[in-house]
């Protein structure tokens, strides 16, 4: 489903993003995991084409992923939630209906408002939504195409306790039905039940790429542990 070779991402002299390679199989549920600073939304920038790579090579679906047939697969939630100041919630989801043509859009739209607690939020202009409001909206925005692939940069920050809950169920629902799923989170126990694998990224490499059972038995040389240990193990500075 998706496929990245040799992906770098130079700031100036800096590689952000050193020279990675991965592939997510459709179905796979993986955690991008890595401190601050480590380059995980610019890897993920990079993918959905919202940065210019440096050098690499990227495909969504076979193709490359600039191209309109990719973006036809994917769903991209930032980190920094965007709306627009001049649409109201409702609209949000009227625009993207329309753009990705989504058929009978107004029953799943409602679903989805309904779940984020967003329903009697609908007529209210972007510009006067709260962060947090922002962040459901633009996750709404991202579910209602039902795309085959989500990239979720921190979905969870500035999210309210009851908001995390329903993030977590969605990525389980997401899970069972079989999307491919990129999550970039520190919360790492909101990825640790549904990962089928994590990558952990340090100083723009990948220096994990593994089930959290293997990545364990390396790391921790078998001695049981959370995936919060492991991943400070990993990322420690030597
Ligand atoms: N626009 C930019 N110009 C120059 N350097 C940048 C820019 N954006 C990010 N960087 C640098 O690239 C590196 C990777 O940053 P990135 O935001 O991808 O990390 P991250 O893993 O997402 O971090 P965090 O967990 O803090 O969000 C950091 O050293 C950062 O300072």
């Amino acid at each position: 489903m998706l496929t990245v070779t040799n992906l770098i991402k130079k700031y100036g002299k800096q590689n952000a993003v050193d020279d990675i390679s991965f592939q997510l199989e459709g179905g796979e549920v993986v955690g991008l995991l890595g401190p601050n600073g480590a380059g995980k939304s610019t890897t993920m920038k990079c993918i959905v084409g919202l940065l210019r790579k440096t050098s690499g090579e990227v495909t969504i679906g076979g193709y490359d992923h600039l191209s309109v047939e990719a973006k036809r697969f994917f769903s991209y939630i930032p980190e920094t939630p965007y709306v627009y100041d001049l649409l109201t919630v409702k609209e949000h989801m009227q625009f993207i209906a329309q753009a990705y043509g989504v058929t009978e859009w107004q029953v799943k739209a409602k679903e989805l408002l309904e779940l984020f607690e967003l329903d009697d939020k609908q007529n209210k202009l972007g510009r006067d939504l709260s962060k947090g409001m922002r962040q459901k909206v633009s996750i709404c925005c991202a579910l209602l195409p039902d795309p085959q692939l989500l990239f979720f940069d921190e979905p969870m920050i500035g999210l309210d306790p009851k908001a995390i809950k329903n993030t977590k169920q969605v990525f389980k629902q997401l899970k069972e039905a079989g999307k491919t799923i990129l999550v970039s989170t520190h919360l790492i126990d909101s990825v640790e039940l549904i990962a089928d694998r994590v990558m952990i990224l340090k100083d723009g490499r990948i220096i994990g790429n593994d089930t959290i059972f293997n990545l364990k038995q390396q790391a921790l040389q078998g001695q049981g542990s959370s995936l919060e240990d492991l991943f400070l193990e990993m990322t420690k500075d030597e």
